[in-house]
């Protein structure tokens, strides 16, 4: 399972069927895959199977939070999340969202080459951390002391000097921000990602000790989060919220919100990755048309859309103050930001639809909850009529892999393979879901975001998140892939010129011998997802370069809006 990840649950299923169980190190971990167990699953009561314990065991384990402190509170988190994430509450964090990322864009110089993979963890952790937790954890030297002291051999020079060679930066460094912030935002973003990495291993029952890495950005990381919530820097922010209303004793305060900053980035951070890399292929030339025209006339009808609120007139030109390259003006006007803000908040774009996409083809994951008590979990009707169910023990993992489930054949048979963001809908018991990527499981909604009363409280805000930045992305920018097999042998060196792309269809021939079928991407043009992760959104296996270039606002390249639909 370490090793194959979801190629080897698919291999299981093909073998032995809608149920099986695996011993994880002598954790059952029972499978489960027919419609109905799904049904269940979502819907079945807390004394039968349950989120609860699965939740604590993470929580104290990866993230260093007691059960005894967080059981009670854990709803009391939930609750408070999804009320700073209201819908009525995003236009607000989406206008001050783009304002953070168009203070990294204008820094970008007017074209090169960069890994987007890095970039775009870059991008999104950096501006939506500043969003969630302030700018001022991300900038405050005092938040980041410890983070520095506690690197082995790291001195303040060595980071500079790291920054200044990271390949995958076009502005050189990791941010626009002062160099000494840019250095601390990039230690933070260096840490949690190293955290990242190693959190499934961290969450299994192997021992930590086999995980200094893991251990020591965790170190890092709450360190930094103790001292800015003594600085009181997360006051006014969401995180203050979430602080305030848990009531945790204060020792723990870091911990939570440990937790809370990986939820916030992990899913998010490779979902805008895919929106963007899934629009770059040469196939989905048409679908990045869309995207492109419609965030064209996004910012053109900002002119007409109103004043921001008061507290808002102030965000929106903040990336103004930033330094924008030399002799470049700033990438949108406040007008221009204003328009793609509104179109962020759109589910029926054609970005939302691409994300929605991406989510669909890159989430093949696992969900689990675990069995409170010996019971039979309904699987449907056998052949001959009879009931089927499944039977689990108490303490048992159970988990399923929606993708693996689902039986409708526009999501999961051959065509289902195919990137296409304007899919049918699927049909629900009730009504119709607006896009098959984001239904749930036999009409419980949600597919990538979970479902049931433990569903993602941050849905909604990710959603609008990535739908900006992929609009905002490829309104400002001009992008190409560079080809794979030559960028690998480079990593990240000696990069080539742009080469023409082979043709989609049966062109990935001589250069990309596939392997294996990679969902949405036949020609293996991107780099594959990393099969191993078992949760959420997959990561990319390797870098993804690309070629970019800035796009003059509001005269549009021919090669853009000339090209036929
Ligand atoms: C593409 C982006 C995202 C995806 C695919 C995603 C997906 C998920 C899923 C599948 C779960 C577990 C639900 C279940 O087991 O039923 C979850 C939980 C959670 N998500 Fe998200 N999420 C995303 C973004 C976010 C963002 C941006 C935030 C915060 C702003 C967030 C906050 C959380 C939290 C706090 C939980 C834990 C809930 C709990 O403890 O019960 N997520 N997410």
């Amino acid at each position: 399972l370490g090793s194959g990840g979801a190629a080897f649950l698919h291999q299981c299923r093909n073998q032995y069927g809608d149920a099986f169980t695996l011993r994880l190190l002598g954790q059952r971990m029972t499978f489960v895959f027919a419609p109905a167990t799904l049904r269940h699953y979502f819907s079945a009561p807390d004394s039968q199977l349950s989120f609860a314990p699965a939740v604590q065991q993470f929580t104290h384990r990866v993230f260093g939070l007691p059960p005894q402190h967080f059981y009670h509170r854990h709803m009391t988190m939930l609750q408070a999340l999804r009320h700073e994430l209201v819908p009525s509450e995003l236009p607000r964090h989406t206008a001050r969202l783009a304002g953070l990322l168009l203070v990294q864009l204008d820094a970008w110089p007017a074209t090169g080459q960069l890994d987007l993979w890095e970039q775009v963890k870059q991008l999104v952790f950096q501006s939506s951390v500043a969003l969630l937790f302030g700018p001022a954890f991300l900038q405050s030297n005092a938040a980041c002391q410890h983070t520095q002291e506690g690197q082995p051999g790291a001195s303040p020079g060595a980071a500079a000097a790291s920054l200044q060679t990271n390949p995958a930066s076009p502005s050189g460094c990791s941010s626009t921000l002062s160099s000494s912030s840019g250095r601390r935002a990039e230690q933070l973003q260096r840490d949690f990602f190293a955290f990242e990495a190693g959190f499934e291993l961290a969450a299994s029952p192997v021992p930590h000790i086999l995980q200094p890495g893991f251990l020591a950005a965790r170190r890092r990381l709450l360190a930094a989060l103790r001292t800015a919530h003594k600085l009181g820097m997360f006051e006014g922010t969401v995180a203050g919220s979430l602080i305030q209303a848990c009531g945790l004793p204060e020792q723990y305060v870091p911990n939570m919100l440990l937790a809370v900053l990986w939820a916030s980035q992990a899913n998010a951070v490779p979902a805008a990755f895919w929106s963007l890399g899934f629009l770059l292929l040469p196939e989905n030339r048409r679908h990045l048309q869309a995207v492109v025209q419609e965030a064209q006339q996004a910012v053109t009808a900002g002119t007409d859309t109103p004043e921001p609120a008061a507290d808002n007139a102030q965000l929106l030109p903040a990336h103004r103050q930033h330094a924008t390259v030399k002799g470049l003006p700033p990438l949108l006007t406040d007008d221009q930001q204003r328009g793609l803000v509104a179109l962020a908040a759109n589910r029926r774009s054609a970005a939302a639809a691409a994300v929605a996409e991406a989510l669909r083809l890159r989430s093949f994951s696992i969900d689990v909850r675990i069995a409170a008590a010996d019971s039979a979990l309904p699987c449907g009707q056998a052949a001959d009529g009879s009931m089927r169910a499944v039977w689990v023990q108490k303490g048992d993992v159970v988990a399923i892999s929606p993708y693996e489930c689902h039986q409708d054949p526009r999501l999961f048979q051959s065509s289902a393979h195919t990137y296409d963001p304007q899919r049918e809908g699927i049909q629900l018991g009730g009504g119709t879901a607006a896009h098959a990527a984001v239904v749930g499981v036999n009409g419980i909604a949600g597919l990538s975001f979970g479902a049931g009363k433990y569903r993602c409280p941050g849905r909604s805000f990710a959603e609008t998140e990535l739908a900006l930045i992929t609009s905002l992305l490829l309104l400002c920018f001009d992008w190409q892939l560079l080809p794979r097999e030559a960028t690998a042998a480079g990593k990240g060196q000696a990069r080539p010129p742009p080469q023409p792309q082979p043709p989609a269809a049966g062109g990935a021939g001589q250069q990309q011998q596939p392997q294996q079928a990679v969902p949405g991407d036949p020609g293996r043009l991107l780099p594959p997802p990393d099969l191993k992760k078992l949760v959420g959104i997959k990561i990319p296996s390797g870098p993804c370069w690309v070629q970019y270039k800035r796009r003059e606002l509001p005269t549009w390249p021919d090669s853009v809006l000339s090209h036929p639909l």
